[in-house]
């Protein structure tokens, strides 16, 4: 086992794990790992190649040899992502490949091909990673689990809100059943389901904001790791 320690962040979309995933592991100076970036960076590159949705076996090929860098700005600590040499920006940020992403992530075979390279992440002096399957699938051995949750209310309207700054315009109601229609794909697939690890700390964010739930996450770590954060 290793002993490089994982802090695994799941949750459904909106519970808010990018952000806080991206706080903590500046404040800790630990690695980052974005799973969900990975099934979107699946999802965009097989479209931008014509591999159609349903061939299983040309998306989990695709998903084991697609070139991809992260690389994370120094000053800001946003992480921009590099597919096949090309910069995608927010392409890979759209709700659209947001629900493309969470079609692939139903496909065993393509969370299989993912499996190794989301370990590899794991190096000293530790490692944040976000997702679905985090806790459950990719680090069992994690030192510590948080599952995010919020109400599908409030994360609509996180959600509205991040694309209205963004000036992308949207609609709560669309955006409400837009996310129902992912977590019950999310939660109801076969392999590796969103849920709760059975050790996972449950933590809902519904009536908390982002710096009270990062030092909820922050005094876990102190707890259960050897770090000196304040
Ligand atoms: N506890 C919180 N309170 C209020 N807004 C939050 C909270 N956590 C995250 N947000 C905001 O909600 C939006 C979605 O968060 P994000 O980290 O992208 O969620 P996820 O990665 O789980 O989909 C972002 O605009 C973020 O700033
Ligand atoms: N570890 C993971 C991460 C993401 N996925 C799938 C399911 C999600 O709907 C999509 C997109 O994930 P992402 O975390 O980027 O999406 P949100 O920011 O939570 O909206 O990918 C997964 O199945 N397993």
């Amino acid at each position: 086992m290793s002993e490089v320690p994982v802090l695994t962040l799941d949750g459904p979309s909106g519970s808010g794990k990018g952000t806080i995933a991206s706080r903590v592991a500046r404040t800790l100076g630990w690695h980052l790992l974005d799973s969900g970036a990975l099934y979107r960076l699946v999802a965009l590159g097989a479209a931008r190649r014509g591999i159609p949705m349903e061939d299983e076996a040309a998306l989990a090929d695709y998903a084991l040899q697609m070139d991809v860098v992260f690389e994370v700005q120094p000053d800001s600590g946003e992480v921009l992502a590099k597919l096949d040499g090309e910069a995608v920006g927010d392409a890979i940020r759209t709700e659209q490949c947001g629900n493309d992403a969470s079609k692939v992530a139903a496909l065993g075979p393509v969370r299989e091909a993912l499996l190794q390279r989301q370990r590899d992440f794991r190096r000293p002096p530790g490692l944040v990673a976000d997702g679905r399957d985090m806790g459950t699938t990719v680090f069992p051995d994690a030192g510590l689990k948080i599952y995010l949750t919020a109400s599908a209310e409030v994360r609509a309207e996180r959600r509205y809100k991040q694309l209205k700054e963004k000036g992308i315009s949207a609609s709560v109601a669309d955006l409400f059943r837009e996310i129902a229609e992912r977590d019950a794909r999310d939660t109801e697939r076969r392999s590796s389901p969103l849920k709760p690890a059975t050790d996972a700390l449950v933590l809902d964010t519904s009536s908390l904001d982002i710096n009270q739930v990062v030092d909820q996450v922050l005094e876990q770590c102190r707890e259960r790791f050897d770090v000196n954060v304040r």
